[in-house]
């Protein structure tokens, strides 16, 4: 099994450049395959959920091929098949070719998905998104079944803002007969960006990145070329970082307009930050004061970066209270961080987290962004290498981490 060593007490110093964003670069491989030309993708993100999607395109019969950080892929031979198991269970984001599959095809057939397992995540918002636009759903020995004789548009309320819903019910509403209105959609930028790819494909949408999506429905849609936003979910994790070691770090490549809600708390917090036009500078303190986090759908502060926010609150003075509005059990690396000395207890939704040391010591990452908590954690101990295992789960969506480290000052490897 690997396992990540991270010898910590080492402020972080230099400029990080980051990546595309993972759950961009997982929505966009799958739109791809609607496409009846080829579509490249470009700034796409070194990480195993891309590598598992681009197997997954190559067993529908997609060519798939890969240089550096550009993907094209020709979807013109891809046919739908039943994708029962196997890699469908590795990520969260297979249930996407639900949606590119039934809009393409107007059939498929994809195993319930896999991903970070931090709680039940339910998908019935996505299926009762197919339904209003005609198709028949069947849990079939845990793989969904959905057919459609024909796909027509619908005005569709979402029950609660689900990032995954929305955007797979605009991939098969791109192909349904007439017009669709999504209702109380996710706002994520991760949105805005499979819409760009689509309307580049000749998708008719509007309003992406509001409440209300408006998708008229097209007869084919064609291959271009798209280069997939920043990822801020990484970017939020070195600016936590920066302030967790109080270092000096510019994050390179980012928008900074999607960072608002981490820097207004890094700031309330001490952490001096800049601005600027595509990077953002952060300078770490010694002294942090404790703050309240929410996270929430965006806006709002991420719930993807709760876990690495606890990490850096156990470094401010007093008590801070973090409350997970979106997935009311993500606290998962709360004992692996109980075990480096952390002082938190978890309440209900909430962790209230008391200015600790943390020392260290052998833990293990169960998740993607706990697996973040802990490699913060570990740059943070004064003294001695913590160890963490589970490292698979890192590498499903931080790009080059252990080189970006150690760029930083890190001494940081992999054993
Ligand atoms: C691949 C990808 O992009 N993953 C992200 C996506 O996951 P994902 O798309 O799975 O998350 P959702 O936005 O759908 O989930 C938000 C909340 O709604 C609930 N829910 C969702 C759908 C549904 O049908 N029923 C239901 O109850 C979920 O359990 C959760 O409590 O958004 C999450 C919330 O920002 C992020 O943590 C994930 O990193
Ligand atoms: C939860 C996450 O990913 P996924 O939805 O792909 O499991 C994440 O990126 O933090």
């Amino acid at each position: 099994m690997k396992k990540l060593m991270v010898a910590g007490g080492r402020p972080l110093r230099g400029t990080v450049q980051i990546s595309g964003a993972k759950n961009s670069a997982v929505a966009l491989i799958p739109t791809a395959i609607m496409a009846e030309t080829a579509v490249t993708l470009d700034n796409l993100p070194a990480i195993s959920d891309v590598a598992v999607y681009s197997n997954l395109l190559s067993e529908l019969g997609a060519v798939v091929e890969r240089t550096d950080d550009t993907m094209m892929i020709d979807p013109s031979s891809l046919q739908s098949k039943p994708m029962p198991n196997g890699d469908v269970k590795k990520l969260r984001a297979s249930y996407y070719l639900m949606g590119a599959l039934l809009g393409r095809f107007g059939e498929a057939t994809v195993g319930l998905p896999g991903g970070c397992n931090f709680e039940p995540r339910p998908i019935e918002q996505h299926i009762k998104g197919f339904e209003a636009l005609g198709a028949v759903v069947t849990n079939e020995h845990g793989s969904l079944k959905i057919k459609a004789k024909e796909l027509r548009g619908a005005k569709i309320y979402l029950d609660l803002v689900s990032v995954g819903a929305t955007i797979n019910i605009m991939l098969a509403a791109s192909r349904a007969k007439g017009v669709t209105i999504i209702e109380n959609a996710a706002k994520e930028p991760e949105i805005i960006d499979v819409a760009t790819l689509l309307n580049s494909m000749g998708a008719k949408i509007k309003g992406a990145g509001t409440e209300t999506i408006r998708i008229e429905g097209v007869d084919a849609l064609h291959g271009c070329r798209h280069s997939i936003i920043p990822d801020r979910i990484q970017a939020g994790t070195y600016m936590i970082m920066a302030a967790a070691t109080r270092g000096d770090v510019v994050i390179d490549n980012v928008i900074p307009k999607h960072m608002e809600a981490v820097t207004a708390k890094l700031q309330e917090m001490g952490a001096h930050i800049y601005e600027m036009d595509e990077a953002i500078r952060v300078v770490g303190q010694q002294e942090y004061a404790s703050v309240d986090v929410k996270a929430l759908v965006y806006p709002g502060f991420a719930t993807d970066l709760q876990s690495p926010m606890t990490t850096l609150l156990t470094q401010a003075k007093g008590v801070s209270i973090l409350t997970d509005y979106v997935y009311g059990n993500r606290f998962k690396h709360v004992p692996e961080l109980v075990r480096m000395g952390a002082k938190i207890k978890v309440e209900g939704r909430s962790a209230v987290i008391e200015g600790s040391r943390l020392s260290a010591a052998k833990v293990k990452a169960t998740d993607l962004r706990a697996g973040a908590a802990l490699v913060i954690a570990g740059l943070t101990v004064q003294e001695g290498v913590t160890e963490i295992s589970g490292v698979e789960y890192i590498e499903r969506g931080y790009d080059n981490i252990v080189r970006n480290l150690v760029s930083l000052g890190a001494e940081v490897w992999r054993e």
